[in-house]
C-alpha cells in the first residue's frame, strides 16, 4: 500500500451558501474555512439551524456552495463521488435487499466482482459486528443495527473521507453510546478522515481530535477545540477532568450562542 501524503487533505476554502432569492433568500453559511488534516475525526457542533448539514451535504458534492470551494487530496469536488462515504441519521438502506448486499452495493455499481464483493462485505460485517445477520432485511433490525449496516456500507467503498450526519441521533441514550464507541473502533482500523456533525456535545468531544463550533445565522465557525484526549477511547474517558473541561468549554459557547439566538441577554435561573 502506498503511503498517504497531505495531499489527501480535506480543504473548505471560503464556502458560502445562500438558498433563495430576493426577499426569501436564507444565508446559511458564511466564509467557512476549515481544513482537515488526513485520517483526522473532526466532529461539526452547533445547534439546530446553524448550518452544519449544509456544509456536510456541500462536502459530499450534494449541494453546490454559492461562493468558495471544497478539494479533496488537491482535486475539487463538483459532485458526489465515490472518495466521500456519505451515514445520514435516517435509516437509508435499501429494504429490499439483504445486509450483505445493502453492504455490496456500492461495490457492485463499481463493477467489483462476485467474490471480492462478497469477500469485503463479510470483512465489514464482521468489523461492525452484525455476523449471523447476512442474509437478514433492513426491516428485521433494530435502529442500532440498520446503522452498523449504513456505516459497513459506506467503509466497504473505501471512500478517502466518511461524511456522518447526525448518525446516532434516532437512537436511544444507551445504543447511542455503545455505537459511538463502535465507531471509534472501526475508525481506529479504517483509518479515514470523518466528519460528524452532531448537536451532542459529549458525542463530539468524545469522537473528535478537534470540534468545529458553529454559529448561526448565518452559520460561521465560533471556535475549534482541539481534543487531546489519549486514544483509543472508551466511554470511562466521558468522566475524566480533561473531558469535563473540554466540556465546559463547549456548552459555554453553545450557551452564548443560543442565548443570543433567543434575544436573551441574560437567564437568571436559581
Ligand atoms: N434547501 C433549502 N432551502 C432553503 N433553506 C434551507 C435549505 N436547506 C437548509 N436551509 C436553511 O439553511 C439553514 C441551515 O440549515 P441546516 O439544515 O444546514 O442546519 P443544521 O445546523 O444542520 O440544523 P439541524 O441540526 O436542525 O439539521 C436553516 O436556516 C435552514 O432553514
Amino acid at each position: 500500500m502506498t503511503e498517504k501524503t497531505t495531499q489527501d487533505n480535506l480543504v473548505i476554502s471560503g464556502v458560502t451558501k445562500i438558498f433563495g432569492h430576493g426577499k426569501e433568500s436564507v444565508q446559511a453559511l458564511d466564509t467557512i474555512d476549515l481544513t482537515v488534516k488526513d485520517k483526522e475525526f473532526v466532529s461539526i457542533l452547533g445547534a439546530s439551524g446553524c448550518g452544519k448539514s449544509t456544509l456536510l451535504r456541500i462536502v459530499g458534492g450534494l449541494e453546490r456552495p454559492t461562493t468558495g470551494s471544497i478539494t479533496l487530496g488537491g482535486k475539487k469536488v463538483t459532485g458526489p463521488g465515490p472518495d466521500r462515504g456519505m451515514v445520514f441519521q435516517a435509516y437509508t438502506l435499501f429494504p429490499w435487499l439483504s445486509v450483505k448486499k445493502n453492504i455490496e452495493f456500492g461495490l457492485k455499481e463499481k463493477g467489483v466482482s462476485a467474490d471480492e464483493r462478497a469477500e469485503m462485505a463479510n470483512r465489514y460485517i464482521k468489523i461492525v459486528g452484525l455476523e449471523g445477520f447476512e442474509n437478514v432485511y433492513p426491516k428485521a433490525l433494530s435502529g442500532g443495527m440498520k446503522q452498523r449496516v449504513a456505516i459497513a456500507r459506506a467503509l466497504a467503498n473505501d471512500p478517502e473521507v466518511i461524511l456522518l450526519d447526525e448518525p446516532f441521533g434516532a437512537l436511544d441514550m444507551q445504543t447511542r453510546g455503545l455505537m459511538q464507541e463502535l465507531l471509534l473502533q472501526v475508525w481506529q482500523q479504517s483509518q479515514k478522515t470523518v466528519l460528524l456533525v452532531t448537536h451532542d456535545i459529549d458525542e463530539a468531544i468524545f469522537m473528535a481530535d478537534r470540534v468545529v463550533v458553529m454559529k448561526s445565522r448565518p452559520g460561521k465557525i465560533k471556535d475549534i477545540i482541539d481534543v487531546d484526549l489519549p486514544r483509543p477511547r472508551d466511554y470511562r474517558v466521558r468522566t475524566s477532568t480533561q473531558f469535563l473541561e473540554y466540556k465546559a468549554r463547549a456548552v459555554e459557547l453553545i450557551r452564548n450562542e443560543s442565548l443570543q439566538e433567543l434575544d436573551i441577554d441574560k437567564l437568571n435561573v436559581k
